[in-house]
């Protein structure tokens, strides 16, 4: 299965860096995975909700062109669908079994995904109420798809 993660903006934090190399080190093992960072788009703090909306749009063309037409996409938003690790385990599983072998998950930049990324998206993730920051969601996304081929494998693993 090939996986590729998509971001907006620069990984900055060491701590995360080094969590997420940790963890895509470890998928090495039972998958290709593969980190595109897109260039968020520079704004004021203080924005209008048309200039909001710009800057939503100009990060998900970007989005956009990293993903091929072949490609399952999950959009990480708030809102999102909740699931279990051993439900999501079991998604992608049967995504595998069904030949979805390329699957990408869109992590939106400060202000959100764009609607075109959320209507490009075949599902969504949401990983609770709470707002994460981008950075750290990135990292428990890839704990997270480690978990799940650790449940399929049914290799041991901290409960
Ligand atoms: C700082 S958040 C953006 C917050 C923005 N106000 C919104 O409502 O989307 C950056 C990105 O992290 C992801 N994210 C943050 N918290 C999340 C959660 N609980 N579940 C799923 N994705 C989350 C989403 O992709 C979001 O676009």
């Amino acid at each position: 299965m090939q996986i590729t993660i998509i971001t907006v903006g620069k990984l900055k934090e060491k701590y995360l860096k080094q969590g997420i190399a940790e963890y895509t080190k470890r998928l090495g093992a039972y998958c290709s995975i593969q980190e595109i960072e897109v260039p968020d788009e520079k704004a004021p703090e203080q924005l209008s909700d048309a200039e909001m909306q710009q800057v939503k749009k100009k990060e998900g063309e970007r989005i956009l062109a990293k993903i091929g037409p072949d490609v399952h996409v999950y959009a990480l938003a708030i809102e999102g669908k909740q699931r279990t690790s051993e439900q999501f385990a079991t998604e992608l599983d049967r995504l595998a079994t069904y030949g979805k072998s390329k699957i990408a998950f869109v992590i939106g930049g400060s202000l959100g995904l764009a609607p075109e990324v959320m209507q490009r998206a075949n599902d969504t993730i949401s990983f609770s109420k709470m707002t994460f920051p981008h950075q750290l969601m990135k990292m428990i996304l890839c704990e997270q798809i480690y978990r799940a081929y650790r449940i399929n494998r049914n290799e041991p693993y901290h409960k």
